[in-house]
């Protein structure tokens, strides 16, 4: 275990019955930096993080999550790639990003739960266009409707599901620029799934690049070279 670390990945083994996706990874995710994960389609990153996520229980090995002072458990916020929403898609931005918030009596929330939301929407600069139908919000606006949504519960750990694939490239922008801010504010930690390397080189400190069951890790700054290397 590393000695600041959010997440500690022990001989993790997922395996199929006709095949083994993670392959005895060992890594640690360090608190507060924001980390990347490539590979090829199939290469097994929705599998690493279904099993993050508790959602997949491993064939071998654990995920040891460390919460942060005062928290009973790790608290992950998920942003998936952008699809696009309705045009009569009724909720408001705010109903929207509240729907994360069900825990009590959505949409009559308790003053703490307002208040989270309200901090999501300023966070994200919704808050002007919190009352705009999100079906008539343009798609950056979506995205980052999606991304208060997943900050609502005040996580410590981002994970990004390739959720700038299809958006324009200023949005793409927007959107990092903002995380990255709430990684500098709030030592938030990331986990951006990308195929896209200039992004991943621009708003992310390390890679995770899994390949053949195995991850190599390192700084974005070595990512061209490694990936030439996995296609020799
Ligand atoms: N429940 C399952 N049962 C059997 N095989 C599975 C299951 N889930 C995933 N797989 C297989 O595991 C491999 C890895 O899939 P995974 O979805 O994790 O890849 P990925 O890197 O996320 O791909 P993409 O970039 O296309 O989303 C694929 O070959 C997939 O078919």
């Amino acid at each position: 275990m590393h000695k600041d670390s959010i997440l500690d990945i022990e001989h993790l083994t997922v395996r199929f019955p006709d095949k083994t996706v993670l392959d005895d990874i060992n890594l640690s995710i360090q608190r507060g930096t924001m980390v990347s994960l490539i590979g090829e389609n199939g290469a097994g990153k929705t599998t690493l993080i279904r099993t993050i996520l508790h959602q997949l229980k491993p064939t071998k090995g654990k995920i040891i999550a460390h919460p942060g002072a005062g928290r009973r458990h790790l608290e992950i916020g998920y942003v998936p790639q952008f699809r696009n929403i309705d045009t009569g898609y009724p909720l408001s931005i705010k109903s929207f990003v509240g729907l994360n918030r069900l825990k009590h009596r959505w949409p009559f929330y308790l003053p703490q739960e307002h208040a989270a939301l309200i901090s999501a929407l300023k966070r994200t600069n919704l808050l002007k266009l919190q009352n705009i139908r999100l079906g008539s919000a343009s798609g950056g606006e979506k995205q980052r409707a999606y991304l208060a949504q997943a900050l609502v519960n005040d996580p410590e750990l981002l994970i990004l599901d390739e959720a700038t694939a299809s958006l324009d490239v200023k949005a793409k922008n927007e959107l990092m620029t903002l995380v990255q801010q709430l990684n500098q504010s709030d030592q938030l930690t990331v986990i951006f799934i990308t195929h896209d390397f200039e992004l991943a080189q621009k708003y992310t400190q390390r890679f995770m690049f899994l390949n053949e069951g195995k991850i190599e890790t390192g700084p974005v700054a070595d990512l061209s070279e490694k990936f030439l290397e996995a296609h020799a």
